[in-house]
């Protein structure tokens, strides 16, 4: 035991010399990270930080299941489910994790956001190209949105890319047709640049996955793992509308929307809904037992 029990003495060993090695700090490029949060309330809020470092987190995510999905999408379009699965695996515990982090930002209260909601001029989360992105290449496209980010051409080729190319539930019902299940020819040559919309000829198809599971298990498990997802994702449009509704109540958003009225109707959307109609159809075939005589 060292004379300091509060000390641990640096073993021999460890590399402190790192002038010509790469080091950690170099290996993320931490200098620029931790130089790039940049408050614009004068005086500067205390607050502000983590407003700045909540979207950043954000966005470093985002990107990191913008990777994911499109290696996802490439692995259905090698028939390859298992690795397909791992990469869509990997996307819902990051959801889930984005989803658990709202709570360090319920943190902020009203009247501390307002403190400085007034510095933020019209910038909005609905700018965020690589939200819009992850909607995108799951299905939720909409071409119009491409008009918000005529200022940001990085963000904007990004979203024009996903536009014109299939979604990951467009990939998954390619492999499923080739795995020999009757998917659809409309579904299968559908215009990828629209919004996905129900194919009820689809429904069917599921069905028959979902009646003999152990026949189909690769494709079944799949189909659960793009409900997670979606679940997953749902879940955190929820907790930013709650985030949105204990800050700034039904105050018009900074982006020029209603605000919590206008993110509420996101939670209407869908990215698959053959996958969510699929069980209620299973739901009606169960023998539902007649109510006891009274
Ligand atoms: C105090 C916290 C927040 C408030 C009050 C807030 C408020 C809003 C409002 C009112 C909108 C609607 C568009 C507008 O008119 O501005 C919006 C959209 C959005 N915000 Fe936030 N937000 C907050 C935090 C966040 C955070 C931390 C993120 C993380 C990136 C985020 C991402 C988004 C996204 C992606 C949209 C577009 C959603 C959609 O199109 O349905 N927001 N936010
Ligand atoms: N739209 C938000 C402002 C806001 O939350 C925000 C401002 C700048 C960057 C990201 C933001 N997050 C979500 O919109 C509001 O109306 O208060």
């Amino acid at each position: 035991m060292s004379e300091h029990a509060g000390e641990r003495p640096l073993e021999a060993g460890i590399r402190t010399d790192l002038r010509q090695t790469m080091s950690y700090g170099a290996y993320l490029d931490l200098d620029r990270l931790l130089s790039s949060q940049h408050p614009v309330s004068r005086p500067e809020h205390h607050d502000e930080l983590l407003f700045i470092i909540q979207h950043q987190t954000t966005e470093l995510w985002f990107k990191l299941v913008l990777h994911e999905l499109r290696a996802v999408r490439d692995h259905l379009d090698a028939d390859d489910p298992a690795r397909a699965r791992k990469g869509l695996a990997r996307v819902k515990h990051i959801f889930r994790t984005l989803a658990e982090q709202w709570s360090v930002l319920a943190t902020l209260t009203p009247s501390e956001y307002a403190e400085f909601r007034g510095s933020l001029g019209s910038s909005s989360g609905f700018q965020s190209h690589q939200y819009r992105a992850v909607e995108f290449i799951l299905g939720n496209k909409n071409a119009a949105m491409l008009k918000v980010f005529d200022s940001a051409p990085e963000g904007q080729a990004v979203l024009a890319e996903l536009l014109d190319s299939p979604t990951v539930y467009d990939a998954f019902l390619a492999h499923l047709a080739r795995r020999g299940h009757a998917v659809p020819d409309e579904v299968l040559h559908r215009d990828v640049r629209q919004a996905w919309t129900m194919h009820a000829d689809l429904v069917p198809v599921l069905r028959a996955i979902y009646d003999d599971t152990e026949a189909h298990w690769p494709d079944y498990a799949t189909c659960e793992d793009l409900v997670d997802i979606e679940d997953a994702f749902q879940f955190w449009r929820f907790r930013h509308l709650r985030t949105v509704q204990r800050t700034i109540g039904f105050t018009t958003g900074t982006g020029g929307s209603s605000g919590a009225a206008f993110l509420r109707r996101a939670l209407d959307l869908t990215f698959f809904p053959e996958l969510y109609e699929v069980r209620t159809g299973i739901g009606a075939s169960a023998q539902v037992p007649p109510p006891a005589a009274v």
